[in-house]
């Protein structure tokens, strides 16, 4: 039988780079055609990800685009927004998987992580939806750690406090950032050789975070040895989208839309690189013991991992220095509140550009072959 022809567009960028190394990883481009195309490098040579493939092609020819059997895009939003819409348009039937969230809460889409909902995708397929979108990476990488929760239904409400990573800004934040830490060390490097007195060295480095050495340009404020308490953009309530989209996407994702489970909470810039950490107060529906808990959320998929609540292992175990480029969510600080037995205290870390961006992608793509 040939095999499905997948255009893939958005593979060099950095959630596409990801992508094209756990699919080389995974053999994945064993079970396709790839054609691989470009929004600014048509007609050069297309990569080897193990695999021949045709010079690259134009992203927003709607022609060539009608060839895939499936369109695979890590483009982002503008190019979704752009193309996806004439493609459709043009009677193009085919299956398109996308990490930008312009699609995501149209009904004709379905959010994907599947070792979280495969029931919503496998009912989805059978009733011929032909759109798929990876979820938001805060939202994606909650519910790897803590699907087992709401598996069992024992969630009434939750707050997620999160401490996003500068990669969840694209690449060009993520030098900002190492820029950024080189620059304040940079001014008190001779102090420190120096063993000069601490509150002088301090001084020096609030300075210099205030200065105009700092490189702003993609972040907007400092990050390095500071924080932004704000990331995308303000809705009427006060809300950041990054916030709203706890709520709105994990209910689509579980399939509850018409009966949501209350979510909120706020979301952090911090200078972490590629992993986003959360910590959670989640209310529950009954006093369950912690025995069961730690059952419920350990036995969900294979990649969530619980640490007991001790302070050695929490230090190796539960931060993103440990997590950073694997697919392990730790899931940790695991207590009941002191303010009572119904409320649930958690942490969990998980790498943003895995199962935050390109790996529920992949699985996608997986799945379709097998389907
Ligand atoms: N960053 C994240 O954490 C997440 C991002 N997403 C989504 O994925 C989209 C893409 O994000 P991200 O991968 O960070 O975007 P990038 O900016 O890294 O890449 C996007 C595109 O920029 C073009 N490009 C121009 N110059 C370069 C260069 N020097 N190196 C690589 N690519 C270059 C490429 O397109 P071309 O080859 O056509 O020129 C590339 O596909 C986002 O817009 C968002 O919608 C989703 C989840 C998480
Ligand atoms: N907004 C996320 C990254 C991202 O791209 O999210 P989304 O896929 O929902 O646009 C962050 O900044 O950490």
């Amino acid at each position: 039988m040939a095999q499905k022809r997948v255009g893939l567009v958005g593979w060099r960028g950095m959630v596409g780079s990801v992508l094209m190394q756990r699919m080389q990883d995974e053999g994945d481009f064993n079970q396709i055609e790839p054609i691989f195309f470009t929004t600014s490098q048509a007609g050069q040579a297309a990569p080897n990800f193990g695999k021949e493939a045709p010079a690259l092609k134009d992203a927003t020819d709607i022609e060539e685009l009608k060839a895939m059997d499936i369109i695979i895009t890590c483009q982002g939003g503008d190019y979704t927004n752009d193309v996806y819409p004439k493609l459709r348009a043009s009677g193009w039937n085919g299956y398109w998987i996308d990490a930008a969230s312009s699609l995501r809460m149209d009904d004709e889409a379905i959010i994907v992580l599947d070792p979280v909902n495969m029931n919503v995708i496998k009912d989805g397929l059978a009733n011929g939806v032909k759109t798929f979108v990876g979820g938001n990476c805060t939202v994606s990488l909650m519910l790897m750690g803590l699907g087992g929760l709401f598996q069992n239904d024992v969630v009434e409400w939750m707050t997620s406090m999160t401490y996003q990573a500068a990669s969840g800004g694209g690449a060009r934040h993520m030098k900002e950032l190492i820029s950024q830490m080189g620059i304040i060390h940079g001014s008190v490097a001779d102090d420190i050789a120096s063993s000069a007195a601490i509150l002088d060295i301090d001084r020096k480095v609030a300075e210099t975070i205030r200065s105009d050495q700092m490189p702003l340009d993609n972040f907007g404020a400092p990050l390095a040895g500071s924080l932004i308490p704000w990331i995308d953009s303000k809705l009427d309530n006060g809300q950041s989208r990054e916030e709203w989209k706890a709520v709105a996407e994990t209910n689509k994702i579980l399939g509850l839309d018409k009966n949501p489970i209350p979510i909120d909470g706020t979301c952090v810039r911090i200078g972490a690189m590629r992993c986003h950490s959360q910590a959670f107060t989640i209310k529950l529906k009954r006093d369950v013991p912690m025995d069961e808990i730690n059952a419920m959320i350990a036995e969900a998929n294979d990649w969530v991992k619980v640490i007991p609540n001790e302070r050695d292992i929490t230090a190796q175990e539960l931060t993103p220095a440990k997590v950073t480029g694997t697919l392990s969510v730790p899931v940790g600080r695991l207590r009941k509140m002191n303010i009572g037995n119904e409320y649930l205290n958690a942490f969990s870390v998980g790498d943003q550009l895995l199962w935050g961006a390109a790996e529920p992608l992949r699985r996608m793509l997986t799945i379709l072959m097998d389907n």
